[in-house]
């Protein structure tokens, strides 16, 4: 914790020594698996744990209460080197690979899901930009995140098209040397804060032309002309979460803003999910894990027929058997996320580690309001919220059943062979 002590007092200066100790290291393991984290991960794993107990959780319930930006935490955690994993070095960023980012998401939303969402989510955004942006366009946008706690948003959904990103209406019509975009998106995270946006247009009027020729990504400054983000959308959970829906009305976005080329975009948008949705797993498993957390403390104090109620076999085996789904789920995300750092095709793994863990979280949810009894169905103790933050994970980047069509089609489909492990254990 020695290294906590030293950068806690959150000054830029420290920010410095930070940076260079998490970028140089190297962690990933060309040998093979490892279940040990280096002494680094184990570092980013501890201060984001310590970030979450001792900033996060102290305001987490008002801030589910007022659905108020968290702005305190964002800066703070930013200070910290703790938000924009996956940005360059040369943005000056940290670099982070896929497991270490994912570290910082089980650990933050073991504190708040709201919390953790309007912090990290902004790697979303941030993931076409880092994965296929030019020298120049990485510098632009990546690098004023680095400078100042702003925020980037990925702006793919809309009223017509969740799951089906094929169905995406907002269009975007070049007229010289720029492009010119009308149309709405929905549920977008950090919608009303982003600097900047991904978004994702159909630049192709054809109907017949597939998806993968189709649509174009382009970077969407907000203070451009056109650009207005809805009113914040109040949802069931993770409240703190800043979502908007978004209105492009005749919005000029100069030819320099497309990513990697016109046609591009479908596949833009579905590699970056092959970065992210092993995060959406750590989220998970974070959130499961404070599910277990809370009901062995719960369970350890509460007394019926004479004692605890964790020596029930009854109320045991339910703790033992989210003991058995977060265990499992963290090593689903871990292995998802080890395949993409070392240059594997992980999609098979990122859907088998986001499915598994969304619907492992909202099952230690619904056990932990299960073992505190009537206590759980309150607003004054914690698992209600847990309940409540855990049901989107079953839903945003990609439902559970979009998840299952993307892994049967791999299992399916010849052709798609080399996405599948290439080592069946
Ligand atoms: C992170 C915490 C906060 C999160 C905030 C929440 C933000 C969000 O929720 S973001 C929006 C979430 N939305 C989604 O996840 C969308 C879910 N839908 C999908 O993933 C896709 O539409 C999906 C898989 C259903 C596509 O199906 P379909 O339209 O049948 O396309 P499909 O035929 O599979 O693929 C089309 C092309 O893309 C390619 N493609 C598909 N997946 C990938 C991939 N992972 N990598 C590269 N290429 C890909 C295919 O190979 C195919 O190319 P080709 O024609 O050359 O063979």
């Amino acid at each position: 914790m020695w290294r906590y002590k030293q950068i806690y007092k959150v000054t830029k200066s420290t920010i410095g020594p930070l940076k260079k100790d998490f970028s140089t290291a190297k962690t990933l393991n060309s040998e093979g698996y490892s279940f040990e984290l280096t002494d680094t991960q184990r570092e980013i794993y501890e201060l984001a744990k310590k970030f979450a107990k001792e900033e996060i959780i102290p305001v987490a319930a008002h801030h589910d209460k007022t659905g108020e930006y968290p702005s305190e935490i964002i800066k703070k955690a930013w200070e910290l080197g703790l938000t924009n994993a996956g940005i360059p070095e040369h943005c000056g960023g940290l670099g982070h690979c896929t497991f270490d980012a994912c570290l910082v998401e089980d650990a933050f939303n073991w504190g708040c899901a709201g919390i953790a969402s309007t912090c990290l989510t902004s790697d979303l955004g941030q993931h076409p930009v880092i994965l296929v942006g030019t020298k120049e366009q990485q510098k632009k946008y990546l690098g004023r995140l680095v400078e100042e706690p702003l925020q980037a948003a990925y702006a793919v959904t809309e009223p017509g098209a969740g799951s089906d990103v094929n169905g995406v209406k907002t269009k975007a019509v070049k007229k010289g040397d720029e492009y010119i975009l009308n149309g709405q998106k929905m549920w977008i995270t950090n919608g009303g804060v982003a600097n900047w946006y991904f978004v994702l247009a159909r630049t192709n009027p054809d109907p017949k032309v597939g998806a993968n020729k189709a649509f174009t990504g382009f970077i969407v400054e907000r203070d451009f002309p056109g650009v207005q983000p809805g009113r914040k959308e109040d949802m069931m959970g993770q409240r703190a979460s800043n979502i908007h829906g978004i209105t492009f009305e005749d919005v000029r976005i100069p030819k320099e803003n497309v990513l990697l080329g016109e046609g591009a975009g479908f596949k833009i948008a579905m590699l970056v999910f092959d970065k992210t949705r092993p995060g959406v797993g750590a989220m998970a498993t974070g959130i499961a894990q404070r599910c277990l957390d809370e009901a062995r403390k719960y369970a350890t104090e509460r007394k019926t027929f004479g004692v605890p109620i964790i020596q029930h076999q009854a109320v045991a085996f339910i703790l033992a058997d989210m003991a058995i789904g977060i265990e499992t789920a963290r090593l689903a995300w871990m292995k998802a996320a080890w395949d993409i750092d070392h240059g594997k095709r992980n999609s098979y793994m990122a859907s088998i580690a986001k499915c598994y863990g969304s619907e492992i979280a909202n099952k230690c949810a619904t056990n932990a309001v299960q073992i505190f009894g009537g206590c759980g169905f309150n607003k004054e103790y914690p698992v209600e919220k847990l309940m409540r933050d855990a049901k989107i994970l079953e839903i945003f980047e990609g439902t559970s059943q979009i998840q299952r069509s993307i892994i049967s089609k791999l299992l399916f489909d010849s052709t798609r062979d080399n996405i599948l492990p290439d080592v069946q254990l």
